[in-house]
């Protein structure tokens, strides 16, 4: 069974099919990449996928249970975390604290938790969720700046900084909108090992990404949306020199 699974996900806005009834599986363990021209539905189907919209048609399940239309907090506590296209950091909080507001997600934490802090079952879920924070700061090499204000990182660190409030959740799947977006070679080199031992770690990755040499380096497969409609998925190899890509994407200026 696949872990994720899209099934003639349909979505409108007004006159437009922005997701026109993709069929689409994420196996368990593997790196998958969505590309596609400008406006093509990539992002949308990420908002599909984390509940921000409610499909028209069709229907997408998550480890074999209907997602569809369920709230954001209901979808992120179930497995599936994410980074956004535009980075959403708190910029006057610290890293560290960046990636707590993550990992609260996944805790017994709540209001009344927060002010009963002297019982010791709270300070033991405050201490591991500090413990997993970190670990999930190591995971992107930004342990040692975990006392910094967000803003203080570098653009490539930010980004970093994203993966690891969405690994605080502990998610089976994550989702990398456009990770590599304004990163420096070097950065982008990084990026990919790192990105590489998530998997190994144990988490399925999926991802839309314009870099077409980071895409390639990186996934076992990649499926392609043109004008909200998949019009290919395989192997990069295969991919790459499918005429219908060719001609809707990657012989129009893709990097
Ligand atoms: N909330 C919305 N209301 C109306 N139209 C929307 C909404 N969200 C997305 N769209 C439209 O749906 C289409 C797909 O947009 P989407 O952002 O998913 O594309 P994308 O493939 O992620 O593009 P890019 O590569 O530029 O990020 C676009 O035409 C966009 O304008």
């Amino acid at each position: 069974m696949a872990l994720l699974k899209l099934d003639k996900a349909t979505i409108r806005f007004g006159g437009l099919v922005a997701v026109n009834g993709v069929n689409l599986e994420v196996e368990e363990g593997e790196i998958l990449a969505l590309i596609g021209p400008n406006g093509a539905g990539k992002s949308t189907i990420f908002n599909l996928i984390t509940g921000i919209y409610a499909p028209t048609e069709g229907k997408i399940s998550f480890k074999g249970t209907n997602i569809s239309g369920r709230p954001p907090y209901v979808i992120a506590g179930s497995g599936i975390g994410r980074t956004f296209q535009n980075i959403r950091l708190f910029s006057q909080q610290t890293v560290l604290d960046n990636v707590l507001i993550g990992a609260h997600t996944r805790g017994n934490w709540n209001l009344s938790g927060a002010l009963l802090k002297f019982l010791p079952a709270v300070r033991r879920e405050e201490g591991r969720l500090l413990e997993l924070a970190i670990h999930c700061l190591s995971k992107v090499d930004l342990a040692h700046r975990a006392f910094d204000l967000a803003c203080n990182l570098s653009y490539g660190e930010q980004r970093r900084l994203e993966i690891a409030r969405a690994l605080a959740i502990e998610p089976a799947l994550l989702l990398l909108d456009e990770p590599a977006a304004g990163m420096n070679p070097q950065e982008k080199q990084t990026l990919l090992t790192m990105v590489k031992n998530i998997r190994e770690a144990g988490v399925t990755v999926f991802l839309v990404e314009h870099d077409m040499k980071f895409v390639m380096g990186l996934s076992d497969r990649i499926a392609v949306l043109d004008y909200g409609v998949k019009i290919a998925d395989g192997r990069p190899e295969e991919v790459r020199s499918n005429p219908a890509v060719i001609e809707a994407y990657l012989g129009k200026g893709a990097h």
